[in-house]
């Protein structure tokens, strides 16, 4: 768990950070979005005091995070950044392994565990391990760039911006991934971004910080239904909501029984792909399915009411 309480960083005269307070539950996943500027790489560095703050407190698990020296609490800390930061003339698993190394695991552990990561990203160990950075594609560079950061098992991961800079596919399946991972370590998880779908995607709770200051801290339902100030409403984009609602549910919840025709749609999808479906097929409705069995249909009429706001 990591409790701000009070959080400001000055620079000049200029308040980066502005009194910002914010809890995150052990194993949630907290994104930090605002326009460029707003405080959110600095109030991020705090947390692992690669930035000291002016004022106010930041604790992990209880515990004052002045306590440790700051390289002893970096190496309890994973950290993954844009442009992935790794060592250009270390391989792939020297790369994953430099905070288990440091950290003195044995040889035979820190190899059980790149490997171990690298079938998790879905790259073959045998073929990726003694590679060296340049050898690899942006996005496998970003991939061991976090693989790096979960080497050590950290408890806490933060990633500013982690992949800002992948193609949207190739993007779409990194995120994936960190979903997965979050799930199965239940690492407690602070992402910086700028891309409000991408936290409505990943967020358990979205900070969104305007000017240095924290304007609402709230899961994404609770964001787009009310939001808590006009800059809020505006980082959601009004023509948008409807969308951005339909994108927080799965099918499986809108599963009614009544025939349809054409291609399925996995009961995991979200509501915004089957709308987005049914409008381009031109269909009423389509087929759910889970596990390669129909289970139900969902209807054009059924998604567009639940895409309709609070107010309506
Ligand atoms: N070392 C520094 N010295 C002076 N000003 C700084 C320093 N670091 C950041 N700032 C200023 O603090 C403000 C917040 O910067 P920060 O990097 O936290 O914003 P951000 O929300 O992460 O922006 P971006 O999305 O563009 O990365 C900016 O106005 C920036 O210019």
């Amino acid at each position: 768990m990591i409790e701000i309480e009070g959080i400001t960083k000055v620079y000049g005269d200029y308040n980066a950070v502005d009194n910002v307070s914010l809890t995150v539950e052990r194993g949630e996943l907290a994104a930090i979005v605002g326009t460029s500027g707003s405080g959110k790489t600095t109030l991020m560095r705090m947390i692992n005091r690669l930035v000291e703050p002016t004022s106010g407190v930041i604790r992990i698990d209880g515990r004052d995070n002045r306590e440790l020296p700051d390289y002893e609490l970096r190496r309890g800390i994973g950290y993954a950044i844009q442009g992935h930061g790794l060592f250009p003339h270390r391989s792939v698993a020297e790369n994953i392994a430099t905070v288990p190394k440091l950290l003195g695991w044995d040889r035979k552990r820190r190899d059980a565990r790149v490997d171990e990561l690298l079938e998790l990203f879905h790259l073959e160990p045998e073929a990726f391990r003694d590679r060296m950075p340049h050898e690899l594609s942006g996005g496998q560079q970003q991939r061991i760039g976090v693989a790096r950061a979960l080497a050590a098992e950290p408890a806490l991961l933060l990633m500013d911006e982690p992949f800002g800079a992948l193609d949207p596919i190739i993007r779409a399946k990194a995120q994936e991934d960190l979903i997965d991972i979050q799930r199965k370590f239940s690492t407690t998880v602070v992402l910086v971004t700028h891309d409000m779908d991408e936290a409505i995607l990943l967020g358990h709770k979205i900070a969104v910080m305007h000017e240095g200051r924290l304007e609402q801290y709230a899961p994404a339902a609770e964001i787009i239904a009310d939001p808590a100030s006009a800059f809020v409403n505006e980082l959601l984009g009004t023509g948008d909501k409807a969308f951005r609602m339909l994108s927080l549910e799965a099918c499986e919840n809108l599963v009614e029984q009544g025939p349809a025709e054409g291609e399925a749609i996995p009961a995991s999808a979200s509501l915004k792909d089957a709308l987005a479906a049914a409008l381009w097929s031109g269909r009423d409705a389509l087929p759910v399915e889970r596990d390669d069995k129909v289970i139900g249909r969902v209807t054009r009429d059924a998604l567009i009411r639940r895409a309709a706001g609070p107010s309506s």
